[in-house]
């Protein structure tokens, strides 16, 4: 069995006196990529920001690498972990390739310069997300896809162990959704990202976790997870789930017509 990176165990936050995740216990086995699925408001982004420390945790605890999360310095930790977030933050004044080169950061000194193998290891991240025409352009001129590929090219220039992304694909078209988390999965270091599309999430994740009201439902592989039942108690939704001609992971099929039935609701009331 695969070494466990990080170890997730009793995790609660409360704020404001409501309870945002309750009780959250998980690991990421080295390598692996791992889900984080569930409906709008279940706690996901919340989850992730307490693992790259955004967010202290009002109980339990988090171990990366055997060692408590709160005992890294920020660059040990940026060295470590990777973040992307769901809103794309503004970058005024910088070029997509300033923008990736930004990944630097944490391996290097306030005067140390950009050596040819850095360069190398940013034109190779911009080829990488399909970007390399767009290097010397602002990032800021950028279509959502496109910074949502530019902030996964800095992930990929930073050599993380560990990468964290909140919605990686929600900007982009479905080619790119399938490229990016190939791309993701394909450079062998643990990944964790929530991800809206369960049909992606099946395909693409060795694991899922499924949360809904900051609570974890299930997790494992996702045939554990995506069954039509917890997909409709947890969404709300009616489905079938069939296995997927290529890979055979989980292959859901949407009913559709709730509007209908909510107007029956609504007229017996
Ligand atoms: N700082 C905060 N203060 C108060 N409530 C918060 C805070 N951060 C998050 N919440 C609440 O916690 C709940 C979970 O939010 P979170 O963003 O983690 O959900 P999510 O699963 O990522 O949702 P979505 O799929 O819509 O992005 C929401 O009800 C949200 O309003």
């Amino acid at each position: 069995m695969s070494e466990s990176v990080l170890d997730v165990n009793h995790l609660f936050w409360q704020v404001e006196g409501k309870t945002i995740l309750a009780d959250i216990h998980f690991n990421l086995p080295q390598g692996q990529m791992l889900g984080l699925i569930g409906p709008n408001g279940a706690g996901k982004s919340s989850l992730l920001r307490c693992l790259y420390r955004y967010i202290l945790p009002s109980g339990g605890n988090i171990d990366l690498f055997g060692k408590d999360l709160t005992a890294y310095s920020p660059k040990a930790l940026a060295r470590t972990i990777a973040v992307v977030q769901q809103d794309t933050p503004h970058y005024f004044d910088l070029t997509t390739e300033q923008l990736v080169t930004m990944g630097l950061t944490p391996h290097k000194g306030l005067f140390d310069a950009t050596t040819s193998d850095d360069k190398a290891l940013i034109e190779q991240a911009l080829s990488k997300v399909g970007l390399i025409k767009h290097a010397h352009q602002p990032y800021e001129q950028l279509s959502g896809g496109e910074k949502q590929r530019a902030l996964i090219a800095r992930a990929i220039v930073q050599q993380p162990q560990i990468l964290i992304l909140d919605e990686p694909t929600n900007h982009l078209d479905i080619r790119y959704q399938i490229q990016i988390l190939e791309l993701v999965a394909s450079l062998g270091i643990s990944v964790i990202a929530s991800i809206h599309d369960l049909n992606l999430a099946s395909a693409m994740c060795d694991k899922l976790l499924l949360l809904d009201k900051g609570k974890l439902i299930a997790k494992g592989h996702p045939t554990q997870v995506l069954t039509e039942r917890q997909i409709s108690d947890v969404f709300g939704v009616c489905c079938e789930v069939n296995s997927h001609p290529q890979h055979h992971k989980p292959l859901i099929s949407y009913f559709y017509g709730y509007q209908t039935s909510n107007k029956e609701e609504i007229n017996h009331d």
